[in-house]
């Protein structure tokens, strides 16, 4: 028999494992709200006018090659990056104390920061939200990190917890590392006002808590690139240190390019030219080099002014849709006079919106109306389009009644 008959099956991911079941049903009628992927108003995935005309000009470029690209990636789009997140007049870019690595889009540079973490870093404990993205803790566990949570989320009010937020970073140990969600909270679509931001940011300096943003949904919360990138940019604006993974999956549409960066900011130029060294005996033995094709993309994109504001168009667009998404799924719970109180969904950013509804109502919205969505209530607002509100809208009347 074979050396592997011991081998269990595993169970499906929490949040992909939703498009698994999605898919296998057989009802002419059914909804995918599960995975963070923008779909349109037909219902269908989302190419960007700008990405495929990005593709054209790279297809046309005779000079192009398939080449192994650097450790660290393609240098265009991670100074690229770089500007995209800190801002074009950010004094850390300016002052060389940016280091900024290529990676397999967010869950990569999520993974090479934990390694590099947990290789570099004294303090190997990483503080995430309850709740936060499911993959969260997983990635951390898995690169040698110490994975605790602080209170993030107030299932009564619906919003955000801050005075548990702030007693549990209050009471971290001096160094720790504190993972923060840059804009549109997955799962929660819940975020600190700027006020709010400023608070934390002083707190964590206090403590010498050294900030990791994930930036997955840049674009997404607001519309606006630059709005989104505010918190971060008040961090790095004060002179300390930080993280950020970056993910063009979402605002690019290139999820299935795999394609992101992690950028690292320090004190002086001396130490991210070295923090870049160890970066590169990370990923080395872990993928080698990351792939050209979507950083061309994006690199394409970034580069051109006409092709960035078409892009900030295209952008607002999808950002706009999940927002009509929003205040339809309200009208038409209000018009059901569903029990309970739904301005949460208009007040939520970003892709998700935490309904509230628990593990046993989706499973029945799943079984009595087909409507896929993950077990803590998530809605991916972006899955939803104007036919399909009404079925939604009585799935959950239903549940709650
Ligand atoms: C907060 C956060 N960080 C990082 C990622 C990684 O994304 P990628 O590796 O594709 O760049 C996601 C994607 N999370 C999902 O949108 C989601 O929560 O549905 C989905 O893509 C996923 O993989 O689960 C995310 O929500």
């Amino acid at each position: 028999g074979s050396v592997f008959s011991h081998v269990v099956r595993a169970p499906e991911d929490p949040i992909l494992g939703v498009t698994v079941a999605y898919n296998k049903d057989p009802s002419p009628v059914k909804l995918n709200l599960g995975v963070g992927a923008y779909r349109t108003e037909e219902g269908k995935p989302l190419v960007l006018n700008v990405v495929k005309k990005a593709e054209r000009l790279l297809i046309n470029d005779s000079s192009r090659v398939k080449e192994y690209l650097p450790i660290v990636g393609l240098a265009d789009f991670n100074k690229l990056s770089a500007k995209l997140i800190f801002g074009a007049d950010s004094p850390a870019i300016k002052e060389n104390r940016v280091t900024t690595v290529q990676c397999l889009s967010g869950s990569g540079s999520l993974r090479v920061a934990g390694e590099f973490l947990a290789h570099h870093y004294h303090q190997c404990v990483i503080y995430i939200p309850q709740p936060t993205w499911g993959n969260h803790p997983k990635v951390f566990t898995l690169a040698g990190l110490s994975v605790k949570t602080y209170r993030y989320y107030d299932p009564t009010t619906r919003g955000l917890n801050f005075q548990g937020l702030l007693e549990d970073l209050g009471s971290a140990p001096s160094g720790a590392i504190v993972l923060l969600h840059a804009c549109a909270h997955n799962p929660t679509g819940v975020d600190p006002t700027i006020e709010q931001w400023e608070h934390i940011r002083k707190l964590m300096r206090s403590k010498a808590l050294l900030p990791f943003f994930d930036s997955a949904y840049q674009g997404f919360a607001s519309g606006s690139l630059d709005a989104d990138a505010q918190p971060v940019r008040l961090f790095v604006a004060d002179g300390g240190e930080c993280l950020v993974a970056q993910s063009y999956a979402k605002n690019l549409g290139l999820y299935g390019e795999r394609v992101g960066a992690l950028s690292i900011v320090l004190r002086s130029a001396d130490v991210a030219s070295r923090v870049e060294s160890q970066l590169k005996t990370v990923i080395r033995p872990m993928y080698s080099s990351p792939p050209i094709h979507g950083a061309s993309i994006v690199a394409t994109i970034l580069k051109d002014r006409n092709l960035f504001q078409e892009w900030t168009v295209e952008l607002k667009a999808m950002a706009d849709r999940i927002i009509r998404m929003r205040q339809q799924l309200f009208e038409a719970l209000r018009a059901r006079g569903t029990p309970g109180d739904w301005t949460h969904i208009l007040k939520q950013i970003g892709m998700f919106t935490f309904t509230g509804l628990n593990s046993e109502q989706v499973a029945f919205m799943t079984k009595e109306y087909h409507v896929y969505m993950t077990s803590d209530g998530r809605i991916s607002m972006a899955g939803l389009n104007t036919k399909m509100v009404p079925l939604l809208a009585d799935a959950i009347h239903a549940a709650v009644m």
